[in-house]
Order: C-alpha cells, then sequence, then structure tokens
C-alpha cells in the first residue's frame, strides 16, 4: 500500500515522532510512504515527497515537523478538493494518515467520504481539545514549556511583589491553563469554560496581599480573554496599590522546541496504530486514546466537548492559602 502523510493546524511537538513512526511502521511491513507537504495546501499544490526509514532518521527529538504544516481555507471548498483528489490519484496514493487537531478532522472525514480513500487521522494539537480522546500529540511539551515560562515569570514577580496576568494557548479551551496553573502554584486560573467574574479577580488580590502573599500570578486561557485588556482593567481597579501590574503573553514558545518523553513514545505509538489500522481495512476515523487503550473513533466524534479538569482547578483553589 501507498500512504500519503500530512500534517495540517497548529504544529505540535511530537508530529515528528509520529511521522518516524508511521514511516518505519509501514515499511517494515512492505509499505510505502509519501509525505505531503504543507498539509491540505500541499494536497492542492501536488507538493508530495516520498519518505524512506532514513529519510525520518534524527527527527525524534525536534520540534514542529519535517513535512510543514499549515491553516488552507481553500480546502474548504470543493472546487481545490478535487484538485487534490485528482493529485492523490497520479501520485498513487491509496490511503491517507493526517495528523492535526479537531478542524483538521473535519478536512480528513470530507476526503474519506467524497473520494472513498481510507483516511486515519492522529490527534495532535497542543490545544488537548479532541472528544473522545484522553490523549492529544502535543500537549504535554506545551505544558512543559508553559510551565518552566511561569516559574520564570514567579521569581520575578516576588523579587518586585507584583501582579502579572499571563495569557496561554488553548484557543476556545482551557486544558493548559489549568494544568500549568495548577503546577506552577498560580494564585488564580481563568479559563473560558468558567466564566469567572472578572469583577471578582481585584477581591483576590487583595485577599492575596493581606495574607502576606509577595506576588499575585494569574494563568489566563486566550480563551477567557486579553492579557492586555484584563491588565488594563485591574489598573483601573485597584491601581498599583497591591503591586504593580504586568502582562505577558506566552504565545508561540508554547508550540515549539523538543518533544518530551510522554510525546515521543505517545507519538509512536499513536503512529504504529494508524499504519495498522489502514492494513487491517479500516476506512476512516481517528486514533483515540481511552484508559490505556487505543481505538479508531468516529470522525464525527472528535468535536464533542471533552471536560478540562475540574478537579484541578479545585484543587488549586483549595490549595491557594
Ligand atoms: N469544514 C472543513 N472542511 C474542510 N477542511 C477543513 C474544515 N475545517 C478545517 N479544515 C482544514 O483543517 C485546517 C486546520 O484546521 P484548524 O485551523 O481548526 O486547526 P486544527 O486542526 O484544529 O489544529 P489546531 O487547533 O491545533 O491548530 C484548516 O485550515 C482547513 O484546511
Ligand atoms: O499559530 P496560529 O495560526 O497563530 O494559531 C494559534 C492557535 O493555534 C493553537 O496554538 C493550536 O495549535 C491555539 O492554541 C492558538 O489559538
Ligand atoms: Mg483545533
Amino acid at each position: 500500500m501507498r500512504i500519503g502523510i500530512l500534517c495540517s493546524g497548529g504544529d505540535a511537538p511530537g508530529m515528528n515522532p509520529v511521522i518516524r513512526s508511521v514511516v518505519r511502521s509501514a515499511s517494515s511491513l512492505g509499505h510505502e510512504v509519501v509525505g505531503i507537504r504543507r498539509g491540505f495546501r500541499g494536497l492542492i499544490a501536488g507538493d508530495f515527497m516520498n519518505l524512506s526509514s532514513r529519510d525520518v532518521g534524527g527527527i525524534l527529538d525536534r520540534g514542529g515537523t519535517i513535512i510543514l504544516s499549515s491553516r488552507e481555507e481553500r480546502f474548504k471548498s470543493l472546487e481545490f478538493r478535487e484538485t487534490a483528489y485528482r493529485n492523490i490519484e497520479r501520485a498513487g496514493i491509496e490511503a491517507m494518515i493526517v495528523l492535526g487537531g479537531e478542524g483538521t478532522f473535519k478536512g480528513a472525514q470530507i476526503i474519506a467520504e467524497e473520494s472513498g480513500l481510507p483516511v486515519i487521522g492522529v490527534p495532535c494539537t497542543i490545544d488537548n481539545d479532541i472528544g473522545c480522546t484522553e490523549y492529544c500529540i502535543g500537549y504535554d511539551t506545551a505544558l512543559r514549556n508553559a510551565v518552566d515560562a511561569i516559574d520564570k515569570i514567579r521569581d520575578t514577580a516576588s523579587s518586585h511583589e507584583r501582579i502579572f496576568v499571563v495569557e496561554v494557548m488553548g484557543r476556545n479551551r482551557g486544558f493548559i491553563a489549568v494544568e500549568a496553573g495548577l503546577a506552577t502554584g498560580a494564585e488564580l486560573i481563568l479559563v473560558p469554560e468558567e466564566k469567572f467574574p472578572k469583577e471578582r479577580i481585584p477581591e483576590e488580590i487583595i485577599k492575596a496581599k493581606e495574607m502576606g502573599k509577595l506576588h499575585f500570578i494569574i494563568v489566563m486561557a486566550e480563551g477567557y480573554g486579553k492579557a492586555e485588556e484584563l491588565k488594563q482593567f485591574l489598573f483601573e481597579s485597584v491601581g498599583n496599590r497591591y503591586g504593580e501590574i504586568r502582562a505577558t503573553v506566552l504565545g508561540h514558545l508554547q508550540r515549539g522546541g523538543s518533544p518530551t518523553h510522554t510525546d515521543r513514545i505517545m507519538g509512536m505509538k499513536f503512529g504504529e496504530v494508524a499504519v495498522e489500522a489502514l492494513l487491517s481495512g479500516e476506512r476512516k476515523g481517528f486514533v483515540a486514546y481511552k484508559r490505556g487503550k487505543f481505538y479508531i473513533e468516529d470522525f464525527q466524534r472528535a468535536g464533542e466537548p471533552k471536560e478540562i479538569d475540574w478537579e484541578a482547578l479545585r484543587l488549586s483553589r483549595r490549595l491557594n492559602l
């Protein structure tokens, strides 16, 4: 079988271990892998490259993706998808493995349904927001990056007795904010899922400062609000009386760097399962991970809501004395 592989949406550290695993698992069973460069954009352009086991050497520890990624609006239009299907046929691609988030899986599902090609998705997004799977590649590394950065911010926040608003990624979800916030002992975690009233934040700051805390660190998911705007609101509410206020947006540094051992190992496992699923005749769906087991789930279910760790949020508040 000739298998096409692509990465789409925001890159995720751990995509390279998935690619390596797909290429070598397929190769060990006598099958070929073709890399599609720049995700769906490369499908439309017909930008393909053969990937041998040697081509994927030395990439386990590399962040990003060697076959590149993109967000490609044109893939939502049938006209461009038809061009993609002609390119797939011309290149002799008989099945596909698609790495990305929930948006990417919509594209993957459409390919499977319109072209009849077998397509398997591998959940790769630092947002960790794909329904039905307990794990998404990239999330662990993004957490490591966020925790590392917030620890550093805490040092300077304490020295200057400041209030910090730290904005972390998670387009519509608070997964990174909750876990990075608990792990760094943030004084307040703000997530879009909870709608914590911003009018209550000044009292929280006053309470903490009266308890003798040097700093007050707010870890806020980007889906809750903008760091600069919250900083401005706090300044208008309490001024500098409880410490100067600063805002930091961690941004794309969360998405880079060498994948953690968890993202590497999970990436390799997800990749092998994707190849075996295609070889055993699966036609469409994504590899999901639940209670220690991998299985193929319907693409449709990727959009189902997945709960943040509410227990972690509760615990962070209890321990904030
Ligand atoms: N309804 C759709 N039909 C066809 N293609 C789609 C559709 N939705 C998304 N896509 C494709 O998937 C790409 C990636 O989607 P999106 O930007 O939502 O990222 P994602 O895969 O969710 O990853 P992340 O959120 O981690 O960045 C889009 O740019 C587009 O090419
Ligand atoms: O890299 P871009 O296109 O600016 O997208 C940023 C978005 O992508 C993500 O990093 C997910 O990949 C979100 O957390 C964030 O909202
Ligand atoms: Mg997404």
